[in-house]
């Protein structure tokens, strides 16, 4: 067994192999997956060693990287986290393969034992460019991977298979990193591994537990134990996960896409709860695919809590055997297994939860500025029809800050198969004209520049009804919310992290809205909101939200220290 390597000393050592091979020009697109890679490269970056470009877009991104190979005749690396990201990247690599150019693809990936099992943002990223590319190598998390690189580009230059005839051309090395993602505090370069900073939704635990493979602890013979049981409902669940744990009278735990977070036992800050809360929690049952918090994660692959996962179908988001839960297909084992709710217990976090929403409205009332949350919170309330959710913090502020309805106002989207940033005003066009009726997309400002294109239609096309609200924050917020957020306080790294993860940018969203022929109105205060949001739309406009990210990590903490402090104790 090799020295398993840190994930920066593996990064450190591939932007090694990286200058002595040539390179100059690195493209990088912003990730929490790769940030090792980003890291490392932003210190080469200030030894002069190479140069950096950060593109949102990852096709905008490859086509950089092919256009800098190109001009400068030297292998051109584009880097990107895990997911859809990498795909994006193949419009790139096609013309790189016909062309001939040194495109070098370094796509980070979650550790290998994470595929199959639903993990979020995780695929089968090895080999996704086929025939396309003169040579892929998959590098496990934890391996030096200076002799493949070197290997790699070697065939980026044309030493590659004779099937190629020694054409120079793309490359592709999938590397997989395991956390942490990120420099230790007092790291020059070494190893020393740093306590994990809180992340983004105030969880403690640090990193997202891999789930367990394999069926979890046998179910006590007492059919639903002690009942203390909460329902969680993942993407795409469905109302039946309301109606059951309406059934059982046990608290049900809903993302936003679950078309579930509705009725009476439905709780609202749910991710925040299960800190003070979850100790007392015995067992889980889950509906649809949870892929938003890492405080459910953490809940799903606690070794003392059985977990039964309901599937009365088919699904594609996992492989036998590679998730923990026992998986039942009939709701009467479902129920069995589930019990009932003991008295008090959903009382108990009904009561929490009204006491963690008071907790949140009262931080928000005390802050001068319109939140995120309060943004996120109203768009929730006010939207009926047919609601988009775009990735990052716009899904995630709904599952903190919107209250559950009394019953289901909307049927709710997300692209949370690989939890992209791209294409999503392309997916609530085609919801929109799909369904015929009133659609609204609620997206930050990347993920709403991602996909710029998606603003034009074909000439002569009936104009969908869709609402466009944006999100502002002027780059990628959620960064800030994840362990990045504390290196970027340290003197060493805060440029690199702001530019690197951030990605400020001062693009008109108005101009864009001009230039594409939809309608716009900005939002400027809480005043604005609600008017707006509760206005009928015909046709397609983009409402502009504003937003400081800039103070979001104190805001964040301050709303979870509320609620942690109004709803303490155990149901
Ligand atoms: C295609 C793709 N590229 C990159 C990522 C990594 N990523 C996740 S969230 C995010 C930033 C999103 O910024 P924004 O849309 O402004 O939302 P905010 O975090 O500001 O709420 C990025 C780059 C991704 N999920 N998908
Ligand atoms: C930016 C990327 O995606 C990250 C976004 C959020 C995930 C997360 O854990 C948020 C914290 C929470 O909601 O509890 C993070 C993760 O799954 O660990 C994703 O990596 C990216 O490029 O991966
Ligand atoms: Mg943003």
């Amino acid at each position: 067994m090799t020295a398993q390597l840190s994930s920066m000393e593996a990064a450190r050592s591939a932007v090694a192999v990286l200058v002595r091979g040539g390179v100059r020009d690195v493209v990088v697109a912003p990730g929490s997956r790769s940030a090792p890679l980003a890291y490392a490269l932003a210190e080469a970056e200030a030894r002069g060693e190479v140069r950096l470009h950060v593109r949102i877009d990852e096709r905008v991104a490859g086509f950089t990287a092919l256009g800098l190979s190109l001009g400068s005749l030297r292998p051109v690396p584009v880097v990107t986290t895990s997911g859809t990201a990498v795909g994006e990247l193949l419009p790139a690599v096609m013309e790189a393969n016909h062309a001939a150019v040194q495109l070098v693809v370094i796509s980070a990936d979650r550790p290998g034992e994470l595929r199959g099992t639903g993990a979020n943002q995780t695929t089968e990223q090895p080999g996704l460019f086929g025939s396309h590319v003169r040579y892929a190598a998959d590098i496990p998390a934890g391996e030096d991977p200076a002799g493949t690189l070197a290997g790699g580009l070697l065939a980026a230059r044309g030493l590659a298979a004779p099937d190629h005839q020694g054409a120079a051309g793309p490359v592709h090395i999938n590397l997989a990193f395991r956390d942490p993602l990120f420099p230790a505090a007092d790291d020059d370069g070494g190893t020393a591994a740093v306590p994990a900073v809180t992340a983004a939704a105030g969880s403690r635990e640090m990193a997202v537990p891999a789930p367990v493979p394999g069926p979890g602890p046998e179910p006590s013979a007492a059919a639903g134990g002690s009942g203390r049981t909460v329902v969680v409902a993942g993407h795409g669940a469905g109302a039946y996960a309301e109606a059951f744990a309406r059934s059982q009278a046990l608290p049900l735990l809903a993302e936003p896409s679950s078309n579930a977070r509705f009725g009476p036992n439905a709780v609202g800050p749910y991710r925040l709860l299960l800190d003070p809360l979850g100790a007392g929690i015995e067992r889980v049952v889950v509906f649809g695919r949870p892929t938003l918090s890492r405080p459910v994660a953490a809940l799903l692959a606690r070794p003392d809590v059985q977990t039964a996962l309901y599937l009365p179908g088919p699904v594609a988001w996992f492989r036998r055997g590679k998730r923990r839960e026992r998986i039942i297909t009939g709701p009467a084992e479902l129920a069995l297994f589930a019990g009932q709710g003991p008295a008090g217990w959903l009382q108990g976090w009904q009561r929490a939860d009204r006491a963690a929403d008071a907790a949140l409205q009262a931080v928000l009332a005390g802050t001068p500025e319109l939140t995120g949350f309060e943004a996120a919170a109203a768009v929730w309330a006010h939207t009926r029809g047919r609601l988009v959710l775009g990735s990052s913090n716009t899904i995630r502020d709904v599952d903190l800050a919107g209250r559950p309805q009394p019953d289901p106002q909307c049927t709710v989207y997300a692209n949370r198969g690989l939890a992209g940033i791209d294409g999503t005003t392309a997916t609530a066009t085609g919801i929109a004209l799909g369904t015929g009726g009133r659609t609204r997309a609620l997206v930050g400002d990347l993920t709403f520049l991602h996909d710029a294109g998606g603003l034009l239609l074909g000439a002569g096309e009936a104009e969908p009804a869709l609402q466009l609200v944006v999100l502002n924050d002027a780059g990628g917020g959620i960064f800030s919310l994840l362990e990045h957020g504390e290196v970027g306080t340290r003197p060493r790294y805060a440029a690199a992290v702001e530019r690197l993860f951030g990605t400020p940018h001062q693009a008109g969203i108005a101009q864009l809205a001009a230039a594409y022929g939809l309608g716009y109105r900005l939002v400027e205060d809480r005043a604005q909101l609600e008017p707006v949001l509760k206005e009928e739309f015909t046709g397609r406009g983009i409402v502009e939200i504003r937003t400081d990210r800039s103070g979001l990590r104190r805001l964040h903490a301050r709303v979870r220290e509320a609620i942690w402090s109004a709803a303490g104790g155990q149901p």
